[in-house]
């Protein structure tokens, strides 16, 4: 979880920062004046500071100068009145990442505020590649967030899975996409798309689970009038449609025997015969393919032709289920929410303390496609300019994995379900400890490790 730290001598204001940025889930400290600030910059790392530009004592400039001397990985917002926007361009300039001006809007805080920590890891990336100079350029920070709705992520998951879009979106191999549902595998296939040297042309996505076994040839290749009772004129199929483009399969198993031989024989001779027509018609397109089942398994068992399952997988991608990027679910949910905003006319702001930590708790077995559709739900229900836990869908709410998500105690997530107990305990070290089911002594050690303060 990102550390953010507020540094603004008006309290009410200061308070009211601090209670927005925790619903949107950020770990917050905050001070009144810059010599605390200095302090807690010395015993603890924060990714962004939010500093007035005046404060007493000494300026929000001192923090500036603290981080740049230091090389600390952070970045510094300043908060001006409008009066000292001069002052604050100066600022820039030497080395703060922007300023806001006040009034503060706070979706424009929140969207500066994505931005610099997205800067941030961005740094870390040219870091890395300059230390090894023939890894490819990363793509931008802000690719990282949403480009075209697509939102990147930024858990370990979701850096491998962008990995391997970036390495195989440039040639022309075919792609077998792996995933449970609703993990955003058409998403995938469609990033695959916009990547590649095809983006300008067409980019097809056939369910192949809801043609019916009747009309799936005609619906792949097309056919001429008259072939067939019903084929009152010409139809051209889906891989003519997608000439030069990308043709994407999702439900890929779901295809008869039959239609997997005429697909393969498409496949290996870019051509196609429209059902009823003597005419070949030869078609350039890439394929990408999706399923959710074992293609592996419905070979051994004879369900899915091996030649077609090869010509299928030259290159396969694991999208990994939600459950696995946790990182990555305030990104989504946060998303999600600005989406369903637009869509209803609402202006939901964020997730109470109380729905983060049921949202934090759940599976999500439908994955991204649940999350988006409970976020929806939950902004149309909402009656105030925040989620609450009462919002959320019932079988959510009374889903208790808590027991079982904090067994994961000495994995990855570590920081994070220590700080997410602490939340629930009210930041009562002890009760943080029994929730968490370890002692005192073992808190206390992770909370030094983890740089965490109280
Ligand atoms: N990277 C992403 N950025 C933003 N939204 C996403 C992303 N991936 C998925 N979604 C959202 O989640 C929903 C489900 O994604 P998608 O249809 O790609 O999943 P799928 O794995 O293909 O599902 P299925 O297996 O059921 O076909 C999409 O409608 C989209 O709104």
């Amino acid at each position: 979880m990102e550390h953010i730290l507020i540094v603004e001598d008006d309290l009410a204001f200061n308070k009211m920062l601090e209670t927005f940025l925790r619903k949107k889930g950020y770990h917050v400290s905050a001070c009144s004046n810059s010599e605390d600030a200095i302090k807690k910059l010395s015993a603890s790392t924060f990714q962004v500071i939010l500093a007035d530009v005046r404060l007493p004592e000494k300026e929000g400039t001192v923090l500036l100068e603290m981080v740049r001397d230091k090389k600390l990985p952070t970045k510094v917002i300043l908060m001006t009145g409008y009066a000292e926007v001069s002052k604050a361009v100066e600022v820039i300039k030497n080395g703060a990442f922007d300023y806001i001006s006040k009034p503060i809007n706070p979706e424009q805080m929140l969207n500066l505020i994505q931005k610099a920590i997205l800067a941030l890891k961005e740094d870390s990336i040219v870091k890395k590649n300059s230390k090894s100079p023939e890894k490819p350029i990363e793509e931008s920070a802000v690719e990282k967030e949403a480009s075209n709705g697509y939102v990147a992520g930024v858990s370990e998951a979701a850096n491998k899975l962008g990995d391997y879009i970036k390495l195989v979106a440039p040639t022309d191999m075919s792609v077998l996409i792996i995933g449970e549902s609703g993990t955003g595998k058409e998403y995938v296939a469609k990033r695959i798309h916009e990547k590649s040297k095809r983006k300008g042309n067409v980019f097809i996505a056939v369910d192949c689970g809801a043609i019916p076994k009747e009309i799936a040839s005609s619906e792949f290749f097309g056919h001429v009038k008259g072939s067939f009772t019903g084929a009152i004129n010409n139809k051209i199929g889906h891989f003519e449609a997608a000439n030069h483009g990308t043709l994407f399969l999702d439900e890929i198993g779901n295809l008869s025997y039959d239609l997997q031989m005429q697909l393969l024989r498409a496949l290996q001779e870019r051509k196609v015969k429209p059902v009823g027509s003597n005419n070949e018609i030869e078609v350039d397109i890439r394929v990408i393919t999706a399923t959710n089942e074992d293609l592996g398994k419905a070979v051994e068992l004879g369900d899915f032709r091996q030649d077609l399952f090869h010509r299928l997988n030259e290159f396969s991608i694991q999208v990994p289920p939600l459950r696995q990027r946790t990182e990555d679910l305030l990104l989504f949910a946060n998303y999600f929410l600005d989406k369903a905003n637009e869509q209803l006319g609402k202006e939901s702001l964020g997730f109470s303390d109380e729905a983060l930590v049921v949202l934090k708790n759940y599976d999500w077995p439908g994955n991204l496609r649940e999350l988006q559709n409970s976020v929806k739900r939950s902004v149309l229900l909402s009656e105030t300019r925040e989620i609450e836990k009462k919002d959320l869908p019932e079988n959510i709410v009374n889903h208790t994995s808590k027991a079982s998500s904090y067994k994961l105690f000495k994995n990855q997530n570590e920081e994070q379900l220590i700080l997410d107990a602490l939340e629930e305990a009210g930041g009562n070290k002890s009760k943080a400890a029994r929730i968490l089911d370890v002692d005192r002594k073992t808190l206390y050690n992770k909370l030094k490790h983890y740089n965490i303060e109280l």
